[in-house]
């Protein structure tokens, strides 16, 4: 039986460190959050955030994007936050409206507050294992807080990421590749005997597609180390990308709820801290 990989506990201690170091150097963060108000997923998420950040003594504002916003008016949203030296911190709640390009709303937000590191900027620092601080995007960044907790090292590991985002598929991929990991990218386009000689072989396996019991139990190496990023709902519950009898095969499983969800949050909730830091220390002239 696979052992539990405990994101709310692990995200727990984080955020109760977090409340600490907030409140000894008495920065005054604010997250600003743009979200469109007609995703349910969103609202759900955006409100979880918020208590969150609330709880550590961040401030939070949140934006809702109006339901015919062009992607030119989002960003001009955007651009206002960028100039507001109120706002430490900018996150885009993907999906935004179908008629706004995420892609081009993640690149308009500055640098310096762009704490869920989807702009080019910090991607492209990502990609290029630039050293030195900068955001990284928090779900794959809870992912390897997750992994580290639990002294599970990736260094030489074979791993394989399903799915290809911006948000998760891409920065998971680097960031496994920066700590030594031999990494593959699959997505929806890879043919499924090939997803099979894949998994065979993986140490480490990273999910996030949004399809339930997407992967399950003979599909994966005895004794892999199986990350369920999947958020989805059946009959009213939450569950993951992965089917449980996975436990039985896998050394260690992320639980849904209770793994990535909360690692996101309250990496989020960190690098929110850690970017109003960073502006303290270096003011924009
Ligand atoms: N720019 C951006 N960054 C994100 O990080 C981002 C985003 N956009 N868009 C949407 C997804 C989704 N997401 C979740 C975060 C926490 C839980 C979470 O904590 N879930 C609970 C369960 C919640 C429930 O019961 O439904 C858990 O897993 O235990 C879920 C989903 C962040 N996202």
């Amino acid at each position: 039986m696979a052992q539990t990989l405990d994101g709310r506990l692990v995200a727990q201690k984080l955020r109760e460190n977090l409340a600490k170091k907030v409140q000894e150097d008495g920065v005054k963060a604010t997250l600003a959050v743009v979200y469109d108000p007609a995703d349910d997923g969103s609202r759900l998420y955006v409100g979880m955030k918020q208590r969150a950040a609330a709880k550590v003594g961040i401030a939070t504002q949140d934006i809702a994007v109006p339901a015919h916003a062009t992607t030119e008016e989002v960003q001009n949203i955007v651009h206002e936050l960028n100039e507001n030296p109120q706002v430490t911190g900018i996150l885009i709640q993907a999906p935004l409206p179908e008629q706004v390009d995420d892609a081009t709303i993640f690149a308009t937000v500055a640098p310096e507050k762009d704490v869920d590191g989807l702009g080019v900027t910090n991607q492209g620092r990502l990609f290029a294992n630039e050293a030195g601080d900068y955001p990284v995007a928090a779900t794959p960044k809870g992912v390897m807080t997750l992994l580290d907790h639990y002294h599970l090292s990736v260094s030489g590991k074979t791993a394989v990421v399903i799915g290809r985002s911006q948000l998760f598929g891409r920065p998971m991929a680097a960031l496994l590749l920066n700590a030594d990991a031999t990494v593959t990218i699959t997505h929806r386009y890879t043919p499924a005997e090939v997803l099979n000689r894949l998994l065979a072989e993986a140490d480490i396996v990273v999910i996030g597609v949004g399809i339930p019991a997407f992967i399950r139990a003979d599909q994966i190496k005895e004794g892999a180390v199986v990350v369920d990023v999947g958020m989805n709902v059946v009959n009213g519950k939450a569950c993951g990308d992965v089917d449980p009898a996975v436990a039985d095969r896998a050394a260690w499983l992320t639980p849904v709820p209770g793994g990535v969800g909360p690692m996101t949050i309250a990496t989020l909730l960190m690098s929110t801290y850690e970017a109003a830091i960073r502006a303290k220390e270096n003011p924009v002239q």
